[in-house]
């Protein structure tokens, strides 16, 4: 099948598409609808664990996103509309009917249904290309039963009829068939009754439903008793019907999250009808079933009057910006917790991120007694919180608006030990205000508290109290808020100790120039108030309405408080969007989880990248102990010079012996007796040979076995020293991965067990009694060589011992005998030098072999040392290695997610920007 292409420029759609249409899903679904489903969250949940545990990526655990659980799952926004089409519609040549298609997917249709009990395969297929070419991602596109074109068309999901595949099934085989999936499948199914469709969402996990179709008002009331037991998107079949407007609103107004229509339906709504539709379902009063949506009334679809000039108003963006910055920042969550997953402070961030569009936190800051609750009771204008002389404040508090009139503040105790406290104060309608304790290092429970907070702050307002300007406490905790890069606002209280405008003058240009150098900054924002007396003002013009103006602007001791309405004004316009403050409290609202995030992963940088120093350490320290055999090994052969010089001098003496002897020995002179022995038959042993054997060979064979047995134990305990050695090194550097290599010891042990001493055999094999058999057997070769010619007749025993008793000239003596007997004698000597030849030859041979297996014996000592090596140091090495692999993937990814990061800040100094 040919894969189809949703970028092809060939495609028959992309000349009609308006260019600016091209959104990605996650920029143009925000500009839409107010609620999202994330589907399944709110069923059973049992298919999506389900799914899950199917799909839990295995060994290692490598992670296939960045999204939880391996897959992210798709979101609806509701209420929204499922258009209908037929393969013939889509593939007609009707550019009408594309351009309605496309009309659709880029205003009012979340999802596009692919149906058809009649089409081919191939036109079902084709229909599905073009389609997916024609609606990118502005909506969900589904095919009707066909898992296998939904799968080959990576459309989004499919719908399941009544009788169609089990729902598991069908969300299986379309994972199955894209193991790329990062976007869970939608599965849908069309359902009859009310039984079936609990069944459908709950035993099944469907992820959205459609009601079939047939009488409106009894499907609205069916629907809405589905409301309680059935939490996934419930859309209503109205292909066949001509939808009223009262019909469709009373649908949606039952719980339904929308309905299916067709093209031709489609096509007679308007703009008009549908802006009327969904804007009055929000804005309805439903008795609290659309409560969740009501809350978003301003998120609905966007009306012409909330679009200036093509471009999305300031909130739009805002609210833009927040979905593409909760998805960032929940990347950089995941990825600070695996670089460092002791790091707590990431919980900020989690707070920071399940915060970013909640109401502004206006956070108050300051030393002890400097005036802050007071502060903030003239903002609220009513004396809320407790003020004192002695510390007041030992909680963090959060003062959030009701609407209900109380008369005492309401608070209530946070499980993580702070405060939250319900005022009906407008100004929190928008901005939540906190008060702190203060910051003195003599109250350090309580600093820590508010240091602890302080990353969470969208502005710090800075109490200074006139009495006491600018503290070295007060400068170093300046400093700390700095860190987190906190913009703030001062406030020099108690102004209305000064005597007059000159002490003022001087306090306020003392504490300016001070915190401009310590923050490095011309901008800095200082409000000299007396929150005392505006408060008192608040207090009184509330009981003498109208008044306050008056006085304020006749009374010089007020100046304070007319300050303090000057700040008052300031924060108010940071309410409104569109000034100049109003965007920067967007920005910094914006910004607050961006820096907390941007501090968490330069730390998690620096501890990235100490690690990965210590790996590479590490590794290195492996290498070491595994390339030192290689100088062990230099040493060894060094050493090993001295046992084999040994073993060869010991053969070099002993062959020396056996030459003189034999010198000494094969005489004409001794002729008679070498002869007799000759003669007599090998049954009888020379003199010679068997002194050879016992007083030269014998001993010598043994001392060589003696020297080979300490060579053999020399080495032994040489490599197997060593290797223990490595051993603890190993062990000592890395005491959390002995265990791994205890399991190893067995098989190293036997390693170091396993040189056989070639040396050994070589000596064992050397008989002496072989050699001296072999030294007796030429010797009498010799003999019968030399006198075979002569024949024993010719030579009696006894005159051969008459004459040849002394030591007489052999050659004299023997050529009385005769011509004949003269010349077989003459060759003694020859013979003689031919048995000292062949006696050197043995012990040379003797020599070569034993140094050749000396050799060897080393060689295998060193290469099982260095297989034990090899074999011990894997998983220090492998570990080592795989930490520096992982190392550097959270390096990437980390850079990754700050580069993310900065893009996201331009985005946010931009928010004004069209
Ligand atoms: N003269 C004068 N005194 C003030 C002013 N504002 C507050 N005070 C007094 O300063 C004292 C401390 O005020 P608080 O508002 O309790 O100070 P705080 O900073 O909240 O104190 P803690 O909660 O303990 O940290 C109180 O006695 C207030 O009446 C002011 O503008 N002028």
């Amino acid at each position: 099948m040919v894969p189809c292409s949703v970028t092809s420029p060939s495609s028959p759609f992309t000349a009609i598409i308006p260019r600016h249409t091209f959104f990605s899903r996650s920029s143009s679904l925000p500009l839409r609808r107010a609620r999202a489903f994330p589907i399944n969250s709110l069923s059973n949940g049992s298919s999506s664990q389900f799914n899950q545990q199917l799909f839990r990526p295995r060994d290692p655990p490598q992670p296939r996103t960045l999204f939880p659980g391996g897959y992210k799952r798709p979101e609806l926004k509701v209420p929204t509309l499922v258009l209908q089409l037929d393969p013939a519609e889509v593939l007609s040549a009707d550019t009408d009917a594309l351009a309605l298609i496309d009309r659709a997917v880029s205003k009012w249709v979340g999802i596009v249904v692919l149906a058809s009990n009649e089409a081919s395969g191939g036109k079902l297929y084709e229909a599905a290309c073009s389609l997916k070419s024609l609606i990118q991602d502005r909506a969900y596109l589904l095919v009707a039963e066909r898992v296998d074109i939904a799968a080959a068309t990576a459309a989004s999901g499919v719908l399941l009829s009544d009788q169609g595949l089990p729902t598991v099934v069908a969300r299986n085989t379309m994972l199955d068939s894209k193991s790329e999936l990062v976007v869970l499948p939608l599965v849908a199914r069309i359902v009859q009754t009310v039984d079936a469709a609990v069944n459908a969402s709950k035993s099944e996990g469907a992820d959205f439903l459609i009601y079939g179709g047939g009488d409106l008002n009894r499907v609205g009331q069916e629907v809405g008793s589905l409301y309680e037991s059935v939490k996934i998107p419930i859309f209503v079949s109205c292909v066949k019907n001509n939808m009223s407007y009262a019909d469709a609103s009373g649908l949606l107004a039952s719980g339904a999250s929308g309905f299916v229509t067709s093209l031709a339906n489609f096509g007679l709504f308007g703009d008009e009808f549908l802006h009327k539709l969904f804007g009055t379902v929000y804005a309805s009063d439903d008795g609290g079933r659309m409560s969740e949506n009501k809350l978003n009334v301003d998120n609905g679809f966007q009306s012409e009057t909330e679009v200036v000039a093509g471009f999305v108003k300031l909130e739009d963006r805002e609210k833009l910006l927040i979905e593409t910055e909760r998805l960032v920042l929940n990347e950089a969550i995941e990825v600070i917790k695996r670089a460092a997953p002791l790091m707590e402070e990431v919980s900020l961030l989690n707070d920071a991120v399940s915060q970013i569009d909640e109401p502004f936190l206006l956070v108050i800051v300051g030393e002890f007694n400097s005036g802050k609750s007071t502060v903030i009771n003239a903002l609220l204008g009513e004396r809320y919180l407790k003020e004192g002389v002695v510390p007041t404040t030992n909680e963090i508090t959060f003062l959030r608006y009701t609407d209900l009139d109380i008369e005492q503040q309401q608070c209530e105790r946070h499980p993580d030990g702070q405060y939250i406290c319900y005022i009906p104060a407008p100004i929190l309608k928008e901005m939540t205000i906190v008060d702190t304790p203060g910051t003195n290092v003599i109250l350090q429970r309580q600093q820590r508290l508010t240091e602890e907070f302080v990353p969470r702050a969208d502005l710090l307002l800075f109490v200074i109290s006139a009495d006491r300007p600018l503290t070295g406490s007060e400068i170093a905790f300046l400093r700390y808020s700095q860190q987190w890069k906190k913009k703030a606002v001062f406030v020099l209280n108690k102004a209305d100790i000064y005597q007059n405008n000159h002490e003022l003058e001087e306090a306020m240009s003392f504490i300016k120039d001070n915190i401009q150098r310590l923050l490095n900054t011309e901008d800095v924002i200082l409000y000299p108030v007396s929150a005392r007396s505006a408060l008192e003002a608040k207090l009184m013009a509330t009981t003498n309405v109208g008044r306050l103006n008056e006085e304020l602007s006749t009374s010089d001791s007020h100046y304070g408080a007319i300050s303090f309405f000057e700040l008052e004004n300031f924060l108010y316009s940071f309410l409104d969007g569109s000034t100049i403050p109003g965007m920067d409290r967007m920005r910094l609202k914006l910004e607050t989880p961006v820096a907390i995030a941007d501090r968490l992963i330069s730390a998690c940088e620096t501890l990235v990248t100490q690690d990965y120093r210590y790996a590479k350490q590490d590794l290195a320290a492996v290498e070491d102990i595994v390339n030192n055999v290689n100088d062990f090994a230099l040493n060894m052969v060094t050493e090993s010079l001295s046992w084999r010089r040994q073993t060869l001098s010991l053969i070099e003496t002993t062959k020396s012996r056996v030459i003189e002897l034999v010198e000494a020995n094969l005489q004409l002179s001794n002729f008679d007796i070498i002869a007799s022995y000759a003669f007599k038959g090998e049954k009888n042993v020379m003199p010679t040979t068997s002194r050879i054997q016992n007083d030269i060979i014998g001993p010598a064979v043994s001392a060589v076995q003696k020297i080979l047995e300490e060579y053999g134990n020399w080495l032994y305990s040489k490599y197997t020293q060593q290797g223990r050695l490595y051993k603890e090194s190993f062990e000592k550097r890395w005491p959390s991965l002995s265990h791994e290599s205890s399991q190893i010891n067995f098989e190293t042990d036997q390693l170091l067990k396993k040189v056989d001493q070639a040396g050994s055999q070589v000596i064992d094999n050397f008989s002496s009694n072989a050699v001296s058999k072999s030294f007796e057997q030429e010797v009498r070769e010799m003999i019968l060589g030399t006198f075979g010619q002569l024949g024993v007749a010719g030579l009696s025993a006894s005159l051969l011992t008459s004459v040849l008793q002394t030591t007489l000239d052999d050659l004299l003596a023997l050529g009385i005998c005769s011509a004949g007997g003269y010349l077989a004698i003459s060759t003694f000597p020859a013979r003689r030098q031919k048995v000292i030849d062949k006696v050197k030859r043995k012990a040379d041979t003797l020599a070569y072999e034993l140094e050749e297996a000396m050799k060897k014996d080393l060689t295998e000592a060193i290469e099982n040392l260095d297989t034990f090596v090899k074999v011990l140091s894997k998983p220090y090495q492998d570990e080592a290695q795989n930490r520096l692999n992982r190392l550097v993937e959270i390096q990437e990814e980390l850079s990754n997610v700050e580069k993310k990061l900065r893009t996201l800040q331009i985005d946010i100094q931009n928010l004004n920007v069209s």
